[in-house]
């Protein structure tokens, strides 16, 4: 099987001036994604590096750069699966940590659970040797300024709740295993304690050899309704393609519940799709050492891998 690896920057409205960088930044999450299946790494290794590179990255609203909730704190969610054997580790509400993702893997690995919560989440951290930094870390400026902003009263919350930016990644390995991962900051001015689609297994990834992978962005209130990424691969077994898939479970989120967002899919035949409802979602991939991405629709850039290796 020819190794195939999506990601995603997150669906919504990008403001012109991140644009660049979200552009590098989902390039350098693919390639790295990428550099691992090539070197016969698993696929589930190469999204959790892959999401590794977005938590990051403060242009994305994943770990470094989450937006914040109503008290102004970070407060964070994410989910990995393997499709080999339908195992999933997930982190919802978790604070002062770098990676989740890395987390919500050895909630996979080391426990007996599929989620883990909150302090909860902090305390297995701690037993795990996965240092806590001081949660001011995690917050850019930016952040800080567009949350600070919101208190005014003149500030328009709906407006703010479209700042997108969770990451995910999803991948197919040289053995056709297949994986996905996600990791957010949710939406800014949440609830404190609320927990979005990111953490839910179904709903924020699904990852099965049998069909394909999945990983989602978008308004996670919408998207657990319908569950959003079996929805898509629930399609897909029905005899959609990944496009098709999409698309439709995407159309039925905008008219049965209002809710606008945007997936990543690679299917167990290494066909691929990144589709989205919303005006724009920053995507990558690299399948045959040719690197694609976009941000807008119809937008589809194409390099070789060597040629993007020698612009980094
Ligand atoms: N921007 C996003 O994708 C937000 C995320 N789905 C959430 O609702 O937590």
């Amino acid at each position: 099987m020819k190794p195939v690896i999506v990601v995603h920057g997150g669906a919504g409205s990008i403001f012109k001036d991140r644009e660049e960088g979200a552009r590098s930044g989902i390039i350098r999450a693919a390639l790295k994604g990428y550099s691992i299946l090539k070197q016969g790494g698993s696929a589930l290794d190469a999204v959790e590096d892959a999401v590794v590179s977005m938590e990051d990255d403060p242009h994305f609203n994943a770990g470094c750069g989450s937006v914040l909730n109503e008290k102004g704190e970070v407060e964070m969610d994410a989910i990995i699966m393997d499709g080999k054997n339908l195992a999933s580790g997930a982190v919802s509400a978790v604070k002062c940590i770098a990676n989740p993702i890395m987390l919500a893997r050895l909630v996979m690995e080391k426990t007996e659970h599929m989620l883990l919560t909150d302090h909860g989440a902090n305390l297995f951290a701690k037993a795990m040797n996965i240092p806590e930094i001081p949660g001011e870390k995690l917050i850019t400026e930016r952040s800080w300024e567009r949350w600070s902003k919101k208190l005014e009263a003149d500030s328009n919350p709906q407006e703010d709740k479209k700042e997108s930016g969770t990451v995910g990644a999803v991948a197919i390995d040289n053995e056709g295993n297949v994986a996905c991962a996600t990791s957010t900051g949710g939406l800014s001015n949440k609830l404190v304690g609320r927990v979005g689609d990111s953490a839910c297994i179904g709903s924020g990834g699904y990852a099965d050899n049998h069909v394909g992978a999945v990983s989602t962005t978008g308004h996670g209130e919408s998207m657990m309704k319908v569950v959003l990424a079996r929805l898509v691969l629930y399609h897909m077994e029905q005899g959609m393609t990944p496009e098709k898939a999409a698309d439709t479970a995407l159309n039925y989120m905008k008219t049965r519940v209002g809710g606008l967002g945007g997936v990543i899919v690679v299917s167990n035949s290494g066909d691929w799709t990144a589709r989205f409802s919303t005006k724009q979602m920053s995507w990558a991939t690299v399948k045959d050492d040719w690197l694609q991405y976009g941000i807008y629709t119809g937008e589809m850039h194409t390099s070789s891998v060597a040629e993007a290796l020698g612009s980094k």
